[in-house]
């Protein structure tokens, strides 16, 4: 089984040192820097914007992955990827012409993410296949971190999984949400290329060593 990358979620971190943990994050074993953006309309809860994420990027080495929970997304592709993101996802549910959006992303130099919520089939996916890089899939109905996973993710990720390796898409496959080393390598083993992880990692006593244990897939100690 393949090692997962590691996207820890900045909605996580203390917000009053907001520097200690995207240091944290760059001394350790992550891949990505996740960052939620929510606008308070596509989500009941709004998280932060541009500022923020313009003051993150200057601390932060590693690739920024930037999951976009508001409504037409596409009216800020340009504005995300000058703030520097490598990867924007797009809701599949907020955007009415995805091809477009999604095409757009790849035409900014950045890589082209759709998100579905936990009630969207994977099956709307067929015909945009070809201009998809990461697929992520929501574990928990997106607007807050600390939430619990939704177990039919396992199932819908080794579809997905099945469905992408069919029509020949190199797709990579997202987890997000209630991620943890409870959930972790059964994800890997469904066919989970990176996992998101918030709480488990900022909130852990040592998160540099929670993100380790992501990756390698440890089991939880059982009591
Ligand atoms: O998109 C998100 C919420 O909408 C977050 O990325 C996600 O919730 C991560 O936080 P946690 O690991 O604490 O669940
Ligand atoms: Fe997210």
């Amino acid at each position: 089984m393949n090692q997962p990358l590691i996207a820890p979620s900045l909605l996580a971190a203390d917000f009053a040192n907001l520097q200690r943990d995207v240091e944290m994050v760059n001394e350790s074993e992550a891949d990505y820097l996740h960052i939620d953006i929510m606008d308070g309309v596509f989500v009941p809860n709004i998280s932060f914007g541009f500022p923020v994420l313009e003051a993150v990027r200057r601390y932060c080495r590693k690739p920024l992955d930037v999951h976009l929970m508001i409504v037409q997304p596409e009216r800020y592709l340009e504005a995300f990827a000058e703030a520097g993101a490598a990867v924007i996802h797009v809701h599949y549910e907020a955007c009415t012409h995805l091809h477009r959006t999604l095409t757009r992303i790849r035409e900014l130099g950045c890589r082209a993410g759709v998100v579905l919520n936990p009630h969207t089939p994977i099956s709307g996916l067929e015909d945009v296949m070809e201009v998809i890089d990461v697929v992520l899939i929501m574990s928990v109905n997106p607007g807050f971190g600390g939430q619990s996973f939704i177990e039919h993710t396992y199932r819908k990720t080794a579809r997905l999984k099945n469905m992408l390796a069919t029509g020949g898409s190199s797709a990579m496959i997202e987890i997000d949400g209630g991620v943890s080393v409870d959930n972790a390598a059964r994800l890997t083993e469904a066919g989970a290329d990176i996992l998101v992880a918030g709480s488990s990692v900022f909130k852990a006593p040592d998160p540099a060593v929670a993100i380790r244990e992501l990756k390698e897939g440890r089991l939880p100690l059982v009591a």
